[in-house]
Parts: C-alpha cells; sequence; structure tokens
C-alpha cells in the first residue's frame, strides 16, 4: 500500500548496521546481521518468537551493545551505541509492555516525553535566550499539537491507567513524538489490539511518517498490518537475516515461508 507520494519522500541511508552480532552468553541472538533504513522509510523487523527482533531494536538504541559490528547513524560511524547518544541523535521507542505512568493524566504522560528531550541538551538550554517560562508554553504547545494530532483530546486529563488498552497505545506513541524524534522505533505497536484499533494505530503511523517525516522502524507480528504499511521488510530466524525486500518480494521468499510455516503463526 505504499503510496507513490510517499515513495517520492523515502531518501538516503540513515541507519546502517553492518555484520552485527550479539551474544548472552551461550545464546546467539543476532549473528552477523547486516541492514538499511532510509530516511522516511517504514521498515518492519518480523519473524518467529525469539529471532531476535527486540534484541536488534535494543542494539540501535544502545540498550544492548553488540560484540561485534558497526553502526552508522545519519553519517556517524558507532562501534558502542549508548542510549544517551541514541537519544541524542534523534532515537525514541515505544515499548511492548508499556512504559506509562498509569495514575499520571495523558497530558503529563505525553509531557514526560517532552522532558526527556529537554535534558539531552542541558548546556544548550542554559545558553537559550527566552525565559523558562517562555518555553514551558512552547512544549505545552507542542504536547497539545500531539494531542490533537492523535486524536485523544477527550482523555487529555484522565490518568492513563483508566483508558482502554489500544487508547494507552496511542498515548505511549504521543510521549515518543514529543521527542521530535528523527527515527522512532515501534515494538509491536498493535499487540493485544482489536481490528478496529489496529486500524486506527497503522492509520496514525502512516501520517506520523508523512506529517512529520518520521522514520520509522516497527516489530509487528501481524502480516497484514506489515504487508499494508510498510515499505521493506527485514525477516530474522534464530538470529539471523532470512529476508529482506519490499513486502511482496518478503512474502515470496521460500526461506521465509519456510521459516513462518515452521512456526505457531
Ligand atoms: N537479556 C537477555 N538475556 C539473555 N538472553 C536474552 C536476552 N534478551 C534476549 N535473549 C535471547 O535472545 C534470543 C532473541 O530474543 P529476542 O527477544 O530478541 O527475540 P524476539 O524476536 O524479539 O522474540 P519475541 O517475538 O518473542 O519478542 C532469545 O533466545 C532470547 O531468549
Amino acid at each position: 500500500m505504499s503510496s507513490g507520494v510517499r515513495d517520492q519522500r523515502i531518501g538516503g541511508t540513515l541507519l546502517e548496521m553492518r555484520n552485527i552480532s550479539l551474544a548472552f552468553g551461550g545464546v546467539k541472538a543476532l549473528t552477523d546481521i547486516s541492514l538499511d533504513v532510509k530516511e522516511h522509510e517504514i521498515r518492519a523487523i518480523i519473524g518467529p518468537n525469539g529471532a531476535g527482533k527486540s534484541s536488534l531494536l535494543n542494539v540501535i538504541n544502545g540498550v544492548y551493545t553488540a560484540q561485534q559490528g558497526e553502526i552508522t547513524l545519519a553519517g556517524v560511524k558507532f562501534a558502542k551505541m549508548s542510549s544517551r547518544r541514541a537519544a541524542e541523535m534523534g532515537i525514541a521507542r515505544t515499548f511492548q509492555n508499556l512504559a506509562l505512568f498509569k495514575g499520571m493524566s495523558v497530558l503529563d504522560n505525553i509531557m514526560t516525553g517532552r522532558n526527556l528531550r529537554m535534558t539531552s541538551g542541558v548546556l544548550a538550554q542554559a545558553f537559550r535566550l527566552g525565559s523558562a517560562e517562555r518555553e514551558e508554553i512552547a512544549n505545552r504547545e507542542f504536547v497539545e499539537n500531539i494531542i490533537d494530532f492523535l486524536e485523544i483530546q477527550p482523555y487529555r486529563k484522565i490518568p492513563v491507567g483508566r483508558l482502554p488498552y489500544g487508547l494507552q497505545k496511542r498515548v505511549d506513541l504521543g510521549r515518543a513524538l514529543a521527542m521530535e524524534p528523527r527515527m522512532l522505533l515501534l515494538d509491536e505497536p498493535m499487540a493485544g489490539m482489536n481490528i478496529e484499533e489496529k486500524q486506527d494505530m497503522s492509520r496514525f503511523i502512516l501520517d506520523v511518517n508523512d506529517e512529520y517525516g518520521t522514520t520509522i522502524v516497527l516489530i509487528e507480528h501481524d502480516m497484514g498490518v506489515v504487508m499494508d504499511i510498510s515499505d521493506r521488510v527485514v525477516v530474522l530466524d534464530y538470529g539471523k537475516k532470512i529476508g529482506d525486500g519490499m513486502p511482496d518480494e518478503v512474502r515470496q521468499n521460500p526461506d521465509v515461508i519456510q521459516a513462518y510455516l515452521g512456526a505457531s503463526h
């Protein structure tokens, strides 16, 4: 479903991973993985349970350090990426098991994303002209725009824990968007959702990509969703890359078909 308009916006390489290997003791989570992500692209990572998808995301945002390989992000080469550095370089993520403050309002939760972004440039902030108050107002405005964009105005003041799961996932997306990420990592954004919630979330992901120009890397188990919204798909199995390409290419790849036939889904 990637439209011609979106294809035209896809730019040069934003992230390149070369020969990445990661092991936990004797367990090889990732073996010799190379892949790239282009600017403004929606790139899916799929694969059976335990294939290494979350590990790959965690290497991208510096939570795990690969024992081998290197990462080039926006032209800067890293042998070792830290989570702080990843945040400074504009990488934000959402989590499979939501990382929201359940007792806090929707507005305040999204504001925490904004504050996270602000702490990344403490020095810059100290020297910036203008009052703290003015900055606070600008941040509020930015967050209110996100709330409008995600169509969650009616819930602004409601504690997140009281919202249905699908809406909580949307708030989590809002919190990540408040960081103004250049690259957004989504770990199973549709997990646990009903069909209608999945359709809504798919639309929001496409809109974020279109309107904010954000590059998106997502892990998703729902094949229909993956094939619909992704520009390119990488397939992992037992920590190895077994497929990479446009949705239609990947769907016809015999290794991919075999991996999925042999798995439970
Ligand atoms: N922190 C860790 N310590 C030890 N082993 C780990 C750790 N994280 C992942 N692994 C192992 O690495 C392998 C890949 O796991 P990973 O969670 O990346 O797969 P996945 O594709 O995201 O799986 P799922 O779809 O079930 O979430 C698995 O064998 C897993 O047990």
